[in-house]
């Protein structure tokens, strides 16, 4: 027996999405890494379903290439939104999470705005393994004493993040290195995403994420939050940037008025499949 799935992007990112609403869909963590995987399987990033919900249209849940169902995906919700809105006729949406409730609205025809929800900043809700000032954390990557990865800030969009401010977009290299270095470095209990991020202007800033179980990715949608508020916090940027990232660019904006991280960018589909059960 096997089972249609979507292939689609946002700026690069990219997911086998599986329509779960009226047949359960509950791969193992091995069922999961097998589909992502770019050589054997459809290959993806993240895999994604759209399962039912009481409080919301759906559920949005999320398993990353490794195997790990994780809290949420801020690339994914834009073409989880923009699914449901053709599919549905609304011009908005309200997806759950297990980081949290999100609303997507159209901005075009494919181009979508998420409300992301509150960013949480204290370090117990990173989390953080011990008390730390969130916008400047102290943090020993293994042997490297590298004064650009002195005091990142951390953030958590309902999954934890680590920005560091660079005075330089670094290399693949680089990204692949130290970012494999901290995904699991005790001080991040639940991992961590590794942003590094390059203040090009006060509304503008390039971002290369390595992704907590998927390694370096064209872009992360929370990472972009994640890097607009831990840049904010620290008037390294305004509350409202363009968030250049490797497949793309995404408009982030953090509100002064509801403390709301609004995320806007772009939604592809790339092809239709199956996929043996
Ligand atoms: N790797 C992330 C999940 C996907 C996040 C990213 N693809 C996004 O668009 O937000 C984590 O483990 O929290």
């Amino acid at each position: 027996m096997t089972r249609p799935f979507v292939k689609m992007n946002g700026a690069g990112n990219d997911f086998v999405v599986v329509d779960a609403l009226t047949e359960p869909f509950a791969p193992t963590a091995e069922q999961a890494r097998a589909i992502a995987d770019r050589a054997t399987g459809q290959g993806c990033d993240q895999l994604i379903a759209i399962a039912p919900s009481d409080r919301a249209d759906a559920f949005m849940r999320v398993w990353n290439a490794d195997g790990g169902v994780v809290e949420t995906c801020g690339n994914a919700l834009r073409c989880v939104g923009w699914m449901l809105m053709e599919s549905t006729g609304k011009d908005q949406v309200t997806i759950d999470t297990l980081g949290g409730p999100t609303t997507a609205r159209k901005v075009s025809s494919h181009e979508v705005q998420v409300d992301m929800g509150r960013p949480r900043l204290d370090w117990a809700e990173i989390p953080l393994a011990e008390d730390m000032d969130t916008r400047g954390i102290e943090l020993q990557v293994g042997p490297i004493d590298d004064p650009v990865l002195h005091t990142p800030g951390a953030v958590s969009m309902g999954n934890p993040h680590v920005v560091f401010f660079m005075d330089h977009v670094p290399d693949d290299g680089f990204v692949r290195g130290t970012g494999s270095l901290i995904e699991h470095h005790p001080l991040f209990p639940q991992g961590v995403n590794v942003g590094f991020a390059h203040i090009l202007a006060p509304d503008r800033i390039r971002l290369r994420v390595w992704e907590r179980g998927a390694g370096l990715t064209r872009a992360c949608g929370t990472g972009a939050c994640a890097a607009l508020v831990a840049a904010a916090r620290r008037g390294l940027s305004a509350r409202r940037a363009t968030v250049v990232v490797d497949g793309g660019e995404l408009v982030i904006e953090w509100d002064e008025a509801t403390d709301h991280v609004l995320m806007t960018g772009p939604v592809e589909v790339e092809r239709t499949g199956r996929l043996s059960a």
